[in-house]
């Protein structure tokens, strides 16, 4: 064991009930929204071929055009009791939304800098607004920070000359003062989602990130903070040089789910998820594959199988409008969870050999199981092996339990679900299954 200051100071996960009510969310919604969306990825013409929220680091891009976007942006179709209604019918709980990106540009009137709204013709505080419309919907709302700000002087990527670290230190003292405007104006806030903690000069931070971390926590008790804001004394990330996790939950999964649940060293996590291949920010030509709602939906019952939630992310416009692939993407989430989410609030992971089928999910503190079903075998039967001693007594198909599916228990443990004749739902269906232990 090596001897730390300031690395994880818990083993296991988070018991109280902030953090059990994070555990129960399954589906969120990211939002990226800021100067970057009014170019949409594209400048003079041409699209650049990488993240749109990260366009101002093209060439094609000169800095001083890109700082100055931010006098443009005066969103007359940004209607945050309409952004909150679309989540609450995606079936969405909790919302983490960009206060400030890498650019620096912020979306409350800070007193820290003039690069924010109050400097637009919009002029009006964003966040405020959006933080009460979830928060009236019953959504809960986490704040996206970019500790890495583009736009600050005395900003650092490594700390290599004692300027450096004098500059460094003014900057750590502006992100706090960042951080603290905004737990005091927006005091619903659950949560702070960090970003931009990657380059050394935070790495050779950990005694900072580590009073900051509890410095939020007396302002805001209570406050969730992923596994992204803090480095250990020798500049590890995530998990400190004793493989423990310096955070309430595992924030590396980001595009990329785990295939076993021994991937996530029984810690809490999520998935945060683009619905194009890649891109947070809007993007007007979305670049190689865009995710169908199915295959969304299939990642929002993988992640909940493994005891994950799955957060989907949403690029508005420069003028606050959705383009129309992401309205659809949450109406038919919305339209699958109205009958299925059962299976994905409150639920964990179940423990029960996975088969072709899909995906266990079992709910928390009961003798419930779920089978989310996305490959119906040319049998027609689903094939269902709960451990050992454990028998199922009843099959439901969620949403239409007239449906006649019969359950066949097999002799050497287990059971068969058949499915009647020419089934088809053309969506993935969820199976609920009531079980006992035998005595
Ligand atoms: C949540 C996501 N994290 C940000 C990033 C990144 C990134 C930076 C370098 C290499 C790979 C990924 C994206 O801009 C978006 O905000």
């Amino acid at each position: 064991k090596i001897e730390l200051q300031h690395g994880a100071h818990r083993t296991g996960k988070r018991t109280d009930a902030d953090m059990q009510t994070w555990r129960t969310y399954g589906l969120g919604q990211f939002i990226h929204w800021g100067a970057y969306s009014l170019l949409g990825g594209k400048y003079n013409g041409e699209y650049y071929n990488g993240a749109a929220e990260w366009i101002r680091v093209w060439n094609k891009v000169p800095n001083a055009v890109y700082d100055n976007l931010y006098k443009q942006f005066n969103p007359q179709q940004y209607n945050p009791t309409q952004w909150a209604a679309m989540a609450k019918q995606m079936g969405v709980k909790y919302l983490t939304f960009t206060t400030k990106h890498h650019d620096g540009f912020c979306l409350w009137p800070s007193k820290t800098t003039s690069y924010t709204i109050a400097g637009t013709p919009y002029k009006k505080d964003i966040i405020k607004p959006l933080v009460e419309a979830y928060t009236k919907a019953g959504i809960d709302v986490y704040l996206y920070f970019s500790v890495m700000d583009w736009s600050h002087p005395d900003w650092r990527y490594d700390l290599k000359t004692r300027e450096d670290t004098i500059a460094f230190d003014r900057f750590k003292k502006f992100t706090k003062d960042q951080l603290t405007e905004l737990l005091t104006l927006y005091p619903e806030t659950k949560g702070l989602w960090f970003d931009g903690t990657w380059d050394n000069s935070w790495k050779k931070s950990g005694a900072f990130t580590d009073s900051l971390e509890q410095y939020l926590k007396a302002l805001r008790p209570g406050l969730i903070i992923g596994s992204r804001l803090r480095a250990d004394d020798l500049g590890n990330r995530h998990n400190d040089a004793n493989g423990l996790l310096m955070g309430d939950y595992e924030q590396g999964w980001e595009r990329k789910i785990p295939k076993t649940y021994a991937d996530v060293h029984g810690n809490d996590w999520d998935c945060v998820m683009t619905i194009p291949e890649n891109g947070w920010g809007y993007q007007e030509k979305w670049l190689g594959h865009w995710k169908t709602s199915n295959e969304l939906i299939e990642m929002l019952a993988q992640c909940v199988s493994l005891g994950g939630n799955l957060v989907v992310n949403f690029g508005p416009k420069g003028d606050g409008s959705f383009r129309p692939e992401e309205m659809t993407a949450a109406k038919d989430i919305g339209a699958w969870m109205k009958i299925n989410s059962n299976a994905i609030y409150n639920c964990e992971y179940a423990g029960w050999e996975k088969q072709d089928w899909g995906y266990y999910t079992k709910r928390t503190g009961e003798n419930k199981y779920y089978m989310i079903v996305f490959n119906v075998p040319v049998s027609g039967s689903l094939k269902v092996q709960p451990p050992r001693n454990w028998t199922v007594t009843k099959a439901t198909l969620l949403g239409d339990a007239t449906k006649n599916i019969s359950l066949e228990k097999i002799d050497y443990g287990g059971s068969f679900i058949h499915l009647p004749k020419g089934f088809s739902t053309g969506k993935p269906f969820v199976i609920e299954l009531e079980t006992q232990k035998a005595t």
